[in-house]
C-alpha cells in the first residue's frame, strides 16, 4: 500500500469557516469588566469542532461538538488537525484548553463504526488520521490542558494523556482510562509510551492487560489526571493553570516538552507505514471484527 498523503489532502480541501469575532462561548461576555470594550478575540468552527481565541490572553478554547458522544470519526480527526494547525501558526495562540460541548462526553474514542466491515483502504486512510492527530498533538508546541468533562475511554484518554495537563470533573460517574482489551483489540505502542509516560510502568501495564477504566477519583490516585474540581470550576481551573504554565518563557518550556517527548514521537514517526500496516491486517481479521461488532451490540442493548 503507498503511503498516500490523504489526510493532508482531507485537509487543503476542508474549509475553515470563520465565526464572528465576538463569540460567546466559556462566557466572554460575563468576565469582562462592564463597560469595557471586549479583548480582541477570534473564533472560528467547522462541523465538530468550536474555537475561540482570546487574543489578549494568547489562549484558545477548543471545544468538542459531535453528538451523541464525539466519538473520532475520520471527519473529526481531520477537523480537530485543521483546528490545531491553524492555532500552532497563529503567532497570537500560546495555550489551548480542549473540553467538550457535548454533556457527560468528553469522548468515546475511536469510532468503532470506523473499524470495522471497511475496506482496508478505509482502514489505513483512518488510522493514518489517527497517527496525524497524535503527532500534531503530543508534539504540539502549545501549553495543552484537557479539561475532562465527561467520559473519556481508549482513544478520548489519549486526547487528554497527549496534553501537558489533566483536569476533571470530580464526578465518579465519569470514567476514564486506556480499555481497548475490553473490545478484544490492544492499544499500539505509541498509546502504551504515552500512557507509561504519565503514569509510569506498572500501572501502565496492569491497566492495558485489564482494560481499566477509572472513576475520576481513582484516576487522580495514581496520577491519570491531575486534579479533579467541580464541573462549575472546571473552566476557571483550567485558565487559571493555563496561566501559571504561561508564565514562563516559551522557549524554555517548548525546549523541555521536546526533550521529554522526542523519543516517543520519533518512534512512530520511523516506523509509521509499518504501524499502518499492523493495524490493517489486525483490524480485518475476522475475529477482530467480529469482536468489535459484539462490543457494538452490546452497546446497543445496555440501552434496552
Ligand atoms: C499487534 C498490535 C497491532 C496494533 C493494532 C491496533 C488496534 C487498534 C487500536 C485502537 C485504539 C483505540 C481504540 C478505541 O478508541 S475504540 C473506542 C473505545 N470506546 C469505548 O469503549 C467507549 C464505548 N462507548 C461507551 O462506553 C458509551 O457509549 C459512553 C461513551 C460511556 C456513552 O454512554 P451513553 O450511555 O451516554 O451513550 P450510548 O448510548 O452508549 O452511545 C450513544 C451512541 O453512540 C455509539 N457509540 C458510543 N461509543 C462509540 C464509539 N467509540 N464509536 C462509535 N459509536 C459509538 C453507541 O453505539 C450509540 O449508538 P446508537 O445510538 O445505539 O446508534
Amino acid at each position: 500500500m503507498a503511503a498516500v498523503p490523504t489526510l493532508a489532502r482531507r485537509i487543503a480541501r476542508s474549509g475553515v469557516r470563520p465565526l464572528c469575532r465576538w463569540p460567546l462561548a466559556w462566557g466572554r461576555a460575563a468576565r469582562q469588566p462592564p463597560g469595557l470594550p471586549l479583548a480582541p478575540c477570534r473564533a472560528f468552527s467547522n462541523n465538530k469542532i468550536l474555537v475561540e481565541l482570546d487574543e489578549s490572553s494568547g489562549v484558545a478554547m477548543m471545544k468538542f461538538k459531535s453528538p451523541p458522544v464525539n466519538s473520532l470519526s475520520l471527519d473529526f480527526l481531520t477537523e480537530f488537525c485543521i483546528s490545531l494547525e491553524k492555532l500552532e501558526n497563529d503567532r497570537a495562540c500560546r495555550g489551548v484548553i480542549f473540553a467538550s460541548a457535548v454533556p457527560r462526553i468528553f469522548s468515546s474514542g475511536l469510532d468503532i463504526t470506523e473499524m470495522s466491515g471497511k475496506s482496508m483502504e478505509h482502514y489505513a486512510e483512518f488510522w493514518r488520521a489517527v497517527q496525524e492527530m497524535w503527532l500534531r498533538l503530543y508534539g504540539s508546541n502549545m501549553v495543552t490542558i484537557a479539561a475532562v468533562n465527561g467520559s473519556s475511554p481508549a482513544g478520548g484518554c489519549l486526547v487528554a494523556l497527549s496534553c501537558d495537563y489533566r483536569i476533571m470533573v470530580e464526578n465518579p460517574k465519569f470514567s476514564i482510562g486506556l480499555n481497548e482489551a475490553q473490545l478484544g483489540i490492544v492499544a499500539p505502542f505509541w498509546f502504551k509510551d504515552t500512557f507509561v509516560n504519565v503514569v509510569g510502568h506498572r500501572i501502565a501495564e496492569r491497566s492495558l492487560q485489564l482494560g481499566s477504566l477509572y472513576p475520576a477519583p481513582e484516576a487522580l490516585k495514581f496520577g491519570l489526571v491531575d486534579e479533579l474540581v467541580p464541573e462549575e470550576k472546571l473552566q476557571e481551573k483550567a485558565m487559571a493553570v493555563m496561566a501559571q504554565w504561561l508564565a514562563l518563557p516559551d522557549h524554555a518550556r517548548q525546549l523541555t516538552k521536546s526533550m521529554m517527548r522526542k523519543a516517543v514521537l520519533d518512534r512512530l514517526v520511523a516506523h509509521r507505514e509499518e504501524d499502518v500496516q499492523n493495524f490493517v491486517s489486525f483490524i480485518s481479521k475476522e475475529s477482530i471484527q467480529k469482536s468489535l461488532r459484539m462490543y457494538m451490540e452490546m452497546l446497543k442493548k445496555k440501552k434496552s
